[in-house]
This record gives C-alpha cells, structure tokens and sequence, in this order.
C-alpha cells in the first residue's frame, strides 16, 4: 500500500518502465536528486553561454610553442607533415627492407585453456568462451567456439585431484550445465549424451587481433568491430524461437550453421599496444597512412605473430593432426594464412574465405561510413598485399 501510495506522487512513471519485468529492481523510478541535480546541468550549460571561451595562442599555433618544447622549433612548409612523414616513413620502410609480415616463431608456444563457459548473445546465439594461459606472454588470450563440436584437450585433461564440481566450475563438462547437475561427463537430463567430437565439415576460423577502438569505442577508422560481428553471424547456429521482427543480422543466423571458432588474440594495434596506436591515429591525422604512422612511431607496420593461434587451434582440435582436410580461414591477409599454419604446418589452411567490407556489399547502405575507413582499406591493399575479394 505504501509502495502504491509512493509511485502515484511520483511525476510520471513512463512505459517502457512500466514494463520492466518483476526481477527489475529497485522497483520504483529514480527520484531527483536533492538540489535537483538535473536543473543544474542544465544551467551550467547555459550560463556557459553559446561561445567556447578563447584558448590560450600557445595551443592553437606551433609559432607560439614554448622554445624549450622539443620540436618546437621545427620549420613548417606548405603541407609539412605529410611531405616529412612521407619521407622519412619512406626510408624507414627502405631500411627495414621489408614493411609488412608477421613474426613467424620458431616453435610453437605452450597453450592450456583454463577455463570454458557459455555466453548466450544479444542476437539470440551462443557461444563458449575459452580462455586460456601460455608460456610466451602474461595475457589471456581468448577462443570463441559455436557449436558442441569444438572441444578444447587441455580444459577437457584431468586435473589431480580435482572433483566433478571442479571440473564443472571451470567449464570442463559436456552438454549444457543445470541445477543439481552431479556429473561433468554424463549429462543425465540428456542420457547417452557422453561426448564424442565429431567435425562433420572443414570448421570456419577467424583470428582476430583486439581494436578496443573498433569493437568497443564506436571508432570509424577501421573495420575491427564489423569484422567481428560478421565472423560471429558466420559462425552462428540457427536461434530457436527468434522474433519476426528480429533485426536482419539476426534473422540471417537462422540460414548459417557450420559452426567454428574466433581465436581472439590479445595484440591491440597489430601488435603495437593501444598507446602506440593513439599516437598512430594522430600521425594519420597529420597526414601519414597507417603504415607510415607505425614506422614513423619505429615500430614495424605489422608486429604481430600467430604462433599462439596455431597452438591453440591445435588444442582446439582444429590442427593438422586431427583434420587432415584443413580449416577454413576468414581473412583477406595473405602473411595471416601462413602464419597461421605453423613452423610445422601444424594447421593446414584448406581455403581462404574473404571478408568484404559490410559497405562495399551492400553498395554503401549498410556498413561503416567514413573518409578513414577508405585510406585504412586502401592501404592495406596498396601497402600490406590484402585481397578483398
Ligand atoms: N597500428 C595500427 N593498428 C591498427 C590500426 N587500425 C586497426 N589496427 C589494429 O589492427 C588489428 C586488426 O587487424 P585484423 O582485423 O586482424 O586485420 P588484418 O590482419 O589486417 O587482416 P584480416 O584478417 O583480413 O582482417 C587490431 O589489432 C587493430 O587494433 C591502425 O591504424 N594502426
């Protein structure tokens, strides 16, 4: 009664709120804020006046740079940063002798998948997250698997002493976990549904470098994030029970079901970190490419390597050893493919299947729009040999 008495003082409670399932708490609208916080933003913004305040001259013009401020001396010409970062990224690239290409290990890295667990998807799909520790670097890297048909031997490898619980928490069980579920290997909700992996086609792999920009900060100068989502639609199972109104990217799922797996590797800005990459994107504003701005930053325009993709393919079940038929690889960057492969040829590449930029697809009605997006594209296929077909 209390509750129903409160609500109704409260200016109005909108719909989308009124629907809000009955889990959704707290159950009552945020009420304002002493002072009323609101009416101050608001008044702030507006006694801020329609006029940015001047800054200082020292930030706006390079005449007026401190004389102490190393390079601050610096003569400019007409266009001088791109004619100087042309040049000197010129010979840079002549020194190295060599502008592109990942590191090819000389022996594969330890992998072991620490822990596996199902990530159901906004867009109705699932999928298991594996990660996973090595002997090379600190980092996690990651797989992401569709499917039941992908198991990972270092999870699935008996740990001493560990417990059927165990073994569930770090996701080293077959079928789907419930509550009261006593046994990792034996779903009895589904009996006789003991684990036999079974590829019945060449699995769909994408390797996949981290673009914080991209995939998380909305950026526009590169196509990390749509690449992901496309791998992912690629790799989808059917989703049961979806809306008529789902949107086309979902609706599309229920057409592709081959499966696969998404090795997400932890090396931000091909290698370089996301500093380095900032400071890239800055460079590229002055005018260099995307390579230019990694030699001019004295880094490679590729520092990458896949030797912990190949390993962790190989634990995955996707290495030569257990699919002599080869893997299909989602890429248009021809060093990924045989890197991918391995010292040994511990992966075997069957195909290559391209990824088309979502633009040029669909003739620019879906995709990302932006003057970046087309310099980055084209320099990788001026510069770093992709196919984008
Ligand atoms: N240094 C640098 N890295 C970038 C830039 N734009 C994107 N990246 C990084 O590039 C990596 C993405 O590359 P991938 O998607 O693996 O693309 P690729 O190796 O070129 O080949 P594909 O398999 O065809 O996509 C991520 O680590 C991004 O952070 C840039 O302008 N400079």
């Amino acid at each position: 009664e209390t509750l129903k008495s409160d609500t109704s003082q409260l200016p109005r409670l909108s719909a989308a709120m009124a629907d809000l399932p009955a889990h959704a708490s707290p159950k009552l609208p945020p009420q304002s804020l002493p002072g009323g916080l609101s009416d101050n933003v608001s008044q702030a913004s507006s006694t801020t006046g329609e006029h940015t305040p001047a800054l200082p001259e020292s930030l706006l013009s390079p005449a007026f740079t401190p004389p102490a401020t190393p390079g601050g001396t610096v003569h400019l010409d007409l266009n001088p940063t791109k004619v100087l970062h042309q040049q000197q990224a010129a010979d840079l690239e002549h020194k190295s002798g060599h502008a592109k290409g990942p590191k090819l290990l000389p022996q594969l890295p330890e992998v072991e998948c620490i822990v596996r667990a199902r990530i159901p998807t906004t867009n109705g799909a699932e999928m298991f997250l594996h990660l996973y520790h090595n002997d090379l670097d600190g980092k996690e890297h990651l797989a992401i698997v569709f499917g039941n048909n992908i198991r990972s031997r270092s999870l699935d490898s008996v740990r001493p002493g560990e417990t059927e619980m165990d073994r569930m928490i770090r996701g080293a069980y077959v079928g789907k976990l419930h509550p009261g579920r006593v046994s990792s290997r034996y779903d009895d909700e589904k009996a006789g549904s003991a684990f036999t992996p079974k590829l019945v086609e060449p699995p769909l792999v994408r390797i996949h470098s981290e673009c914080y920009t991209g995939e998380t900060a909305w950026s526009a100068r590169c196509d990390c994030g749509e690449q992901l989502d496309e791998a992912a639609r690629l790799m989808s199972f059917p989703v049961e029970d979806l809306a008529s109104d789902a949107p086309p990217e979902a609706q599309s799922l229920q057409s592709h079901s081959t499966g696969g797996v998404i090795i997400y590797l932890r090396q931000e800005g091909r290698g370089i970190g996301l500093g380095e990459k900032l400071k890239a994107y800055n460079l590229q504003d002055l005018g260099s490419d995307t390579v230019e701005a990694n030699l001019l930053l004295r880094h490679p325009a590729d520092a990458r390597s896949y030797g912990l993709a190949t390993a962790m393919l190989a634990d995955l079940g996707c290495g030569a050893d257990s699919i002599p038929e080869g893997i299909r690889l989602l890429t248009n960057n021809p060093d990924k493919v045989r890197a991918i492969e391995g010292p040994n040829r511990e992966v075997l590449v069957k195909e290559r299947v391209p990824m088309i930029p979502l633009a040029w697809r669909t003739g620019g009605q879906r995709g990302i729009k932006s003057s970046e997006i087309e310099g980055y594209l084209q320099t990788k296929i001026s510069k770093m040999g992709h196919m984008i077909q």
